[in-house]
């Protein structure tokens, strides 16, 4: 049996700003041009704002590096934003828990599958029960304690761990601690966090018993990019699940850790392949 070739290195661009006539054409011809051959192309149109989305991966004929910064250079030319990644430079990921286990014991397992187009580099804590499992799997566990007193200092560290690991993406896999602005402006990447509630709806601290006191027949969970407003960046996935009146504060919690895993996991490897374009407090999705 031939051994597969190990699949041609590929270069994917976002980009998004003002729309007008021929971008498609222009991207796609620039690529062309140079032999690259496209593999997967997506765009959208933000009507109201007259904004164009676009995703398109491609093979590269020739170098990566020097091809990246040409396009990078002839996207801005034509008045757009444009970030663009190489599928064979790993996204270096921590996670970010406290004690609650399933997203972060869901996410290891997943990752150890090979869900994930990422290196897992490190586990930061602001308690110690997580510490054997992170072990199990082989990777660093950082017990920083989190305190109303010493939360500037317990950031600090986490910034210098973030920069000692060269950290690309945090994810926060049910981290019950609010990160300040400060953190968020200085961690040197982007964070995302799951919410146990279908945001905007139970933002905050106890959503379960939010919704259980409101009575609701939907229960959800909402990945995000964290900013500095609790609960309230850009939404990358949700999802919902029904509930009725003989369902208990328990078993929400219950039937939520499903939607809570599955929602962190895919969000997550939407934002690792590069499918995911921040615009406002809004997302594109290329899924
Ligand atoms: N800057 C942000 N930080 C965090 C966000 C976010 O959206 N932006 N999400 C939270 C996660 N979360 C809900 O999803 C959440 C976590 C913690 C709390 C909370 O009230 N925490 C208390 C302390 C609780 C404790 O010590 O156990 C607090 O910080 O005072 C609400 C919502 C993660 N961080």
């Amino acid at each position: 049996m031939n051994a597969a070739s190990p699949a041609k290195p590929t270069l994917v661009a976002l980009l998004h700003g003002p729309d007008q006539p021929g971008l498609v054409a222009k991207t796609a011809n620039w690529i062309y041009e140079r032999d690259g051959n496209i593999l997967h192309a997506d765009q959208h149109r933000d009507d109201e704002a007259g904004i164009f989305f676009q995703r398109i991966e491609w093979e590269a004929a020739g170098a990566t590096e020097g091809e990246k910064e040409d396009f990078s250079s002839f996207v801005k030319a034509l008045g757009m934003k444009v970030s663009i990644a190489q599928s064979n430079v790993l996204p270096r990921v921590a996670l970010f828990v406290s004690k609650i286990e399933h997203c972060f014991v869901d996410f290891l397992a997943r990752w150890k599958m090979g869900d994930f187009p990422a290196e897992l580099v490190c586990v930061i804590s602001n308690h110690t029960e997580l510490r054997s499992i992170t072990e199990y799997y082989g990777l660093p566990f950082h017990h920083i304690p989190v305190g109303k007193e010493t939360k500037k200092e317990a950031e600090n560290s986490q910034v210098s761990l973030l920069r000692d690991y060269k950290v690309d993406l945090v994810v926060m896999a049910r981290y019950m601690q609010v990160l300040s602005a400060d953190f968020l402006a200085t961690c040197g990447c982007p964070v995302i966090n799951i919410h146990h509630s279908f945001l905007p709806a139970f933002a905050g601290a106890k959503p379960y018993h939010q919704a259980h006191s409101r009575g609701v027949k939907l229960i959800g969970a909402t990945a995000h990019y964290a900013t500095a407003v609790l609960d309230d960046g850009p939404i990358i996935q949700q999802d919902v699940s029904p509930v009725n009146h003989r369902h208990s504060v328990r078993d929400l919690v219950r039937r939520g850790r499903d939607l809570e895993k599955s929602v962190l996991a895919q969000a997550v490897r939407w934002h690792l392949e590069h499918r995911v374009l921040v615009y406002g407090n809004k997302t594109v999705v290329f899924d």
